[in-house]
C-alpha cells in the first residue's frame, strides 16, 4: 500500500507538489492521471526516496519513505520506461542480476529468478541472449527484473509510452497478474484511455495537487457525463497536456 499525505515539493521557484494525498490500495490497479507537468514523477520519486519532500509523507507499507528509503525500496519494484538489455546477456542473467541487487544469491536467488521466469511465461526466452527480441519480450524481461525481489509495490511511470499494441496487451495481463496476488500498482499516466481501461481507480492530479479521486465510473456519475473523456476535462478544466 502506498499513501502521501500533504506531500509538497519545489524546485526553487517552481511549486511541483502542493499538498498531494491518496492512497494506492492493495489488490488495486491506481492510476495517478495529470498533464504534463502536474508533478507526477515528482511525486514516484519522493515515494521511492529519490527526493526530499519539504513537507509531508509518503508511505509505502506504513513506512516513511524519507527516514527508511532502504527498507521503501525492497517493497517496491520500478518498471522502466526504457528497457537497455546488454545483447550478450540471456533473459535470465538479466534478471539474475537484479536478484543480486536485492542480495538474492546462490540457490536463493536462482530459484528466485526462476519463479518470476514462470509467472511471465518466459520458459521459451530465459536462455537465448536477448539480441533481436521484440518488444514485448523485452519488456518481460524488464518487468521481471522489476518484481525478482516480489515487492508488494509496483511503480511504473507512464508505462505504455512508446509500447506497440501487442506490448500493452502483454504489460496489462502481467498487471492484472499482480493485482489478482494482491500487490499494490501505481503507475503514472497522461493517457486517458489507458487509465480508464486499467485503473480500479483513478487520481486526477492537476499543479501538484489532487482535484478528483475514484473510480473511473464514480468520476463520471460525480459529474453528470457519461465518458471518462467528458468526466475528466471538467474536473481539471482544461484538455490540455491529455492525451485521448
Ligand atoms: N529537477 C527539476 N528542476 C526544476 N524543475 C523541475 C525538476 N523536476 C521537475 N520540475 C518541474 O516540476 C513540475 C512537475 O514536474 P514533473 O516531472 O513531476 O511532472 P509530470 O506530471 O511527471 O510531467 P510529465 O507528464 O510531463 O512527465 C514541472 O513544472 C517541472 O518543470
Amino acid at each position: 500500500m502506498i499513501t502521501t499525505q500533504g506531500l509538497e515539493k519545489s524546485y526553487k521557484d517552481v511549486k511541483a507538489l502542493r499538498g498531494l494525498s491518496f492512497e494506492a490500495k492493495d489488490g488495486e490497479i491506481t492510476g495517478l492521471l495529470g498533464p504534463n507537468g502536474a508533478g507526477k514523477t515528482t511525486c514516484l520519486r519522493s515515494i521511492y526516496g529519490l527526493i526530499h519532500a519539504d513537507q509531508g509523507t509518503a508511505m509505502v507499507d506504513q513506512i516513511d519513505a524519507s527516514q527508511k528509503p532502504l527498507e521503501v525500496r525492497r517493497r517496491i519494484g520500478i518498471f522502466p520506461d526504457k528497457f537497455g538489455l546488454q545483447e550478450r546477456l540471456t533473459a535470465r542473467e538479466h534478471i539474475a542480476y537484479f536478484a543480486a541487487l536485492h542480495g538474492l544469491h546462490g540457490k536463493t536467488g536462482a530459484e528466485a529468478v526462476q519463479k518470476v521466469i514462470d509467472d511471465l511465461g518466459m520458459q521459451d526466452i530465459a536462455d537465448r541472449k536477448t539480441a533481436g527480441f521484440s518488444q514485448g519480450q523485452r519488456m518481460k524481461v524488464a518487468l521481471g527484473q522489476a518484481i525478482v525481489h516480489q515487492p508488494q509495490n509496483l511503480i511504473l511511470d507512464e508505462p505504455s509510452r512508446g509500447l506497440d499494441v501487442m506490448s500493452t496487451r502483454i504489460l496489462r495481463e502481467l498487471l492484472y497478474s499482480l493485482r489478482e496476488q494482491g500487490r499494490c500498482i501505481l503507475f503514472s499516466s497522461h493517457v486517458m484511455q489507458e487509465v480508464a481501461a486499467l485503473c480500479d481507480r483513478v487520481v486526477i492530479m492537476v499543479a501538484g495537487q489532487v482535484v478528483a479521486e475514484g473510480t473511473p465510473q464514480e468520476l463520471c456519475e460525480r459529474t453528470g457525463q457519461s465518458s471518462f473523456e467528458e468526466a475528466f476535462v471538467q474536473l481539471i478544466g482544461t484538455e490540455e497536456g491529455i492525451m485521448l
